[in-house]
């Protein structure tokens, strides 16, 4: 999910250019033979920049849609709308509008854009998903509801708390052994991240720590994955040539997800056999889907959600809270005096985080800055709606931009400066009741895996704080710790983050 609205995709950029250029002698003799309509002639859309003939703004979007987006907002107010080809996008980026969109409206604005790569499971998965279902159903509740309770729950989260440990253990023993050497932070990170959720799961490690390149094949897989779904498709935005797959991205993501499925199969194989003849004592994650019933199908699925939904999000917050604390060192200060002062010479627990205050608003500070879902997961009008003074036509994209309400000068002071101080003595949390600050989103589609996000990222950037101290390699700019649009929402892909650690006596 991560950089969702983030194209990947100089390749499918090369694809997607002629392919635009291709469009208009298209439609005209679809226009003229009376095969196409006449594209979206709405009553009153918000306001946007003026389209051009057929594609409409795809081209204006770039390369960081949420930065050009920040910038077509301040010219056309806080509620804005873009045509892409034949679809309608409206944007949401100001916290009145937000909560429009997110709570006063919910209902309606709570379906989900689907991807058109993803238009096999309305077939073959009877649409049983979390993060791709159409609507709010009775299959997407019981999805959230069993996914809450066996996951994300404060009991749940609790019997998670010594594996988690355990996981962050390993990842400091692993740095330990590399004093002294430049590593891939956001690797390390993000593997530790993985075989957390992994365990959680399915009961078992999936990317080894101790590997030349920390992650191995799946982490690519998954990583080419989310480039897939998230690179611009052209039948999105003329859902009338999703049959052709032009650009192949149906392809490429069935035979990804294949691939990926294919590293836990055994794993189904083996438990369903199991089931069948000794009694389980401890179960996982795979153990509730099977008892529900699960088809091997609707496993993978929910098993991709999961780990590409909690993952690449997670690790790559901690990332930027690593980065911005290097960056400012008086923050990093207060973060380690904090550590040294509650948690002594012990090891990170989950029952300190409580206590770790000034690192929790460390970790808010990143999200206000950093959202790793900037325009959080398109939503969806289910009908025609009127928000504000304008109407949202049924089927429109609608997006809320909260890396722009993270930045917006009416509401935060200084709004480009790291400063968790703003958090400390606040009420202010990402919990989805303030609009201001949503790196979670908020009403029905909030993201469901808050609760284990919100143990997870403070857990790992606490331990590799209070184990050691971090230096840039020599020659490394601190400059390079770009903390403007430039590097938009990721700084892993982009530039990695490379750092030597010193353990701590
Ligand atoms: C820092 C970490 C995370 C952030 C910032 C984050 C943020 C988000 C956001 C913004 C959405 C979209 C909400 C919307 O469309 O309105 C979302 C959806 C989702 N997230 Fe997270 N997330 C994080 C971690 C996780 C974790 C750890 C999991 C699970 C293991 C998870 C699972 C999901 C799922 C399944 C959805 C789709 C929900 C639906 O459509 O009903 N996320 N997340």
């Amino acid at each position: 999910m991560e950089n969702t609205a983030q194209s990947s995709g100089t390749e499918e950029m090369l694809v997607l250019i002629p392919i635009l250029l291709l469009l208009p002698l298209l439609f005209f003799i679809l226009r003229h033979f009376k095969i196409l309509s006449s594209p979206l002639k709405s009553p009153l859309v918000p306001p946007g920049p003026y389209p051009w003939p057929i594609i409409g703004n795809i081209l204006q979007l770039g390369k960081k849609p949420h930065v050009t987006l920040t910038q077509l907002a301040l010219n056309y107010g806080p509620l804005i709308s873009l045509r892409l080809g034949t679809t309608l996008m409206v944007v949401g980026s100001s916290p009145v509008v937000a909560k429009e969109i997110l709570k006063t409206h919910d209902r309606v604005l709570s379906g989900r854009h689907v991807p058109s790569v993803f238009a096999y499971m309305r077939s073959e998965l009877n649409n049983l998903s979390l993060g791709w279902s159409l609507e709010c159903s009775g299959r997407w509740k019981f999805l959230r509801t069993l996914c809450r309770a066996e996951l994300f729950s404060g009991k749940a989260l609790e019997s998670q708390a010594c594996l988690q440990e355990k996981k962050v253990m390993d990842m400091v023993e692993l740095l330990g052994t590399m004093e002294g050497k430049v590593v891939n932070i956001g690797e390390v990170i993000f593997a530790t991240v993985f075989n957390m959720l992994s365990n959680v799961l399915l009961s078992r490690d999936f990317i080894s720590l101790k590997d030349e390149s920390v992650g191995g094949v799946l982490k690519g897989l998954i990583r080419k994955l989310m480039e897939v779904i998230s690179a611009p498709d052209v039948s999105d935005f003329f859902p009338i040539l999703g049959r052709f797959d032009l650009q192949g991205q149906k392809k490429k993501t069935l035979d990804l997800i294949g691939s990926i499925s294919f590293a836990w199969a055994d794993i189904i194989k083996e438990r369903r056999e199991r089931k069948g003849s000794v009694v389980l004592q401890e179960q996982d994650f795979l153990d509730v889907m099977i008892d529900n019933n699960f088809t091997d199908k609707q496993i993978n699925q929910l098993l991709l959600e999961l780990f590409s939904a909690g993952t690449e999000t997670s690790s790559s917050t901690i990332v930027w809270a690593m980065a911005e604390l290097i960056k400012n060192l008086e923050s990093m200060k207060k973060v380690r005096e904090e550590l040294a002062r509650e948690i002594k010479q012990d090891v990170v627990k989950e029952f300190h985080l409580p206590q770790l205050n000034y690192l929790q608003a460390s970790v808010k500070e990143t999200l206000r800055l950093h959202p790793p879902a900037p325009l959080l997961l398109p939503h969806r009008a289910i009908e025609s709606y009127q928000v504000t003074s304008y109407t949202i036509p049924k089927d429109s994209q609608v997006l809320v931009n909260v890396w722009a309400i993270g930045r917006d000068p009416l509401y935060w002071e200084d709004p480009l400066v790291f400063k968790p101080e703003r958090f400390l003595n606040s009420a202010l949390d990402f919990k989805g009741n303030d609009f201001e600050f949503l790196p979670f989103s908020a009403g029905r589609r909030i993201c469901p895996g808050l609760p284990m996000a919100a143990k997870v990222v403070p857990l790992v950037l606490a331990s590799l704080i209070h184990f050691f101290d971090w230096s840039l390699p020599h020659g490394y700019d601190p400059e390079e710790l770009d903390m403007s649009e430039k590097f938009g929402a990721t700084l892993k892909k982009e530039q990695p983050l490379y750092l030597i650690p010193k353990v701590r006596k």
